[in-house]
């Protein structure tokens, strides 16, 4: 097999000006699966992301006989009784490897689960421990990893379940989302630090109550899902608001204009708060009838963020940092250890390769403004790591990123639309 070239960052000539139209989001998309497929009656999903952790998630779903068909861009969802015996290839994928074990516990026969080799580094004891609690036939070896099966026999009794979710907040999500069919429901108590991505668990409880599943949040650290049908719903998926982060990334940096279209007024998405995030680092930030415009004053202040409740923007915002005149400090991360690589060490790694002066905190980065020169920037099978090469690459000659190909994983057409707009072609 040919190692792919490595992709040079393009550098634009002058301020980056245009506007961007983002596919569907990773997190909504995986969720409308998940939910259309245990609901009541036939769904459908419209802007549907089409990238690699989607196709996982369609893959699994109809491996355990759930119907799912498109056309013309509406994917309709058509519950099937679950069963057994079916192969779920995860990827790297936290919303499959994390979302279908519940949804498997379901199925009447065995769901065998593996996925690409650093998958099987991404806790899974907690979900597996959690489904063991609720009544599911678990095999991991012992291992609570990667791979293993799950035998059921066509219901799950379900229940009180005690887990510590610090280490991600997927572990409560996946509950969340198959909980109300299982015969008690489930009862979710969290023991431990803090679970991080408030933002996501935020969303998967907006659209649970979305599809009439009540879930009583009263108490802190503690999540009570009531069994009731989970109802079908049409959904219109949501720009990926967290894919929006290096394309706004590019207008503060260069002083240019940027603006991501059908940006939601209202959303439970953790991108929501790249608008305060980038006012932080100098920008002036606009949110209209055109979407949200990030446009570049010149200036790019270090900042010091607590990104516990969106984690996910990390590799982004840190390469922003690498680039602004003061020192940043990115808090309330150290479950990004556990993401798609360790992000801290790689944001470390990497920048420090290019010249920069980044250290790894207990919880997060310290940033400091530092010249960088160029090389290649590692990606680590890690979609986002890959756009803060790109990002980095802005300001540099000829930044190798290591393949690029990686940001199929929630955004196939990013090396496109980022070249297109960074070179100077609009794109609407
Ligand atoms: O539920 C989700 O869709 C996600 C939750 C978060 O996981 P962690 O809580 O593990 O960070 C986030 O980082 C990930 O990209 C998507
Ligand atoms: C952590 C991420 O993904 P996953 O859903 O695989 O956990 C991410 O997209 O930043």
């Amino acid at each position: 097999m040919t190692e792919a070239a490595n992709w040079v960052a393009p550098r634009p000539a002058e301020a980056v000006t245009g506007r961007v139209t983002i596919p569907g989001s990773k997190s909504i998309s995986n969720r409308a699966l998940i939910l259309a497929a245990v609901a009541d009656g036939p769904s459908t999903l419209t802007g549907l992301l089409a990238a690699r952790d989607t196709a996982l998630m369609r893959s699994a779903l109809t491996s355990m006989g759930v119907g799912i068909t498109e056309t013309d861009g509406r994917v309709l969802v058509t519950p099937g009784s679950l069963k057994g015996p079916a192969a779920v290839d995860t990827g790297l994928a936290g919303t499959v490897m994390r979302f279908v074990p519940p949804v498997a516990a379901l199925a009447d026969g065995v769901i065998s689960f593996d996925g690409d080799l650093y998958a099987r580094e991404r806790p899974m004891d907690v979900i597996l421990d959690s489904l063991r609690q609720l009544g599911a036939g678990i095999d991991d070896g012992g291992t609570g990893r990667m791979p293993f099966t799950v035998s059921g026999t066509g219901s799950l009794r379900g229940g009180v379940v005690h887990l510590d979710a610090s280490s991600s907040s997927q572990f409560v999500s996946a509950l969340l989302l198959a909980g109300a069919r299982y015969e008690q429901g489930v009862d979710i108590r969290h023991d431990g630090k803090p679970v991080p991505s408030q933002a996501h668990l935020d969303m998967s409880i907006a659209m649970i109550r979305e599809r009439g599943v009540h879930v009583d949040t009263d108490e802190p650290n503690r999540w009570v899902v009531s069994p009731g049908p989970i109802a079908a719903r049409d959904t219109a998926i949501e720009p990926d608001l967290s894919n929006a982060a290096p394309f706004l990334a590019a207008a503060a940096i260069t002083g240019g204009s940027v603006t991501v279209t059908g940006w939601p007024e209202q959303t439970t998405q953790p991108g929501d708060q790249l608008r305060d995030i980038f006012a932080q680092f100098g920008a002036n930030v606009s949110l209209d009838a055109n979407g949200l415009t990030v446009t570049g004053t010149g200036r790019l202040n270090g900042v010091d963020l607590d990104l516990s409740a969106v984690g996910e923007l990390t590799p982004v915002v840190a390469a922003v940092a690498a680039l602004a005149t003061g020192p940043s400090y990115l808090r309330g991360v150290a479950h990004l250890r556990f993401h798609e690589t360790d992000r801290l060490a790689a944001l470390e790694t990497e920048i420090n390769n290019l010249g920069g002066d980044v250290k790894q905190l207990a919880d997060g980065l310290e940033i400091r403004p530092k010249a960088l020169h160029s090389g290649v920037f590692a990606t680590y099978d890690d979609h986002r790591m890959a756009q803060a090469g790109a990002v980095i690459g802005l300001v540099l000659n000829g930044l190798e990123v290591e393949n690029i190909g990686t940001t199929a994983k929630t955004m196939p057409e990013f090396p496109d639309v980022w070249s297109q707009l960074v070179t100077g072609g609009a794109r609407v």
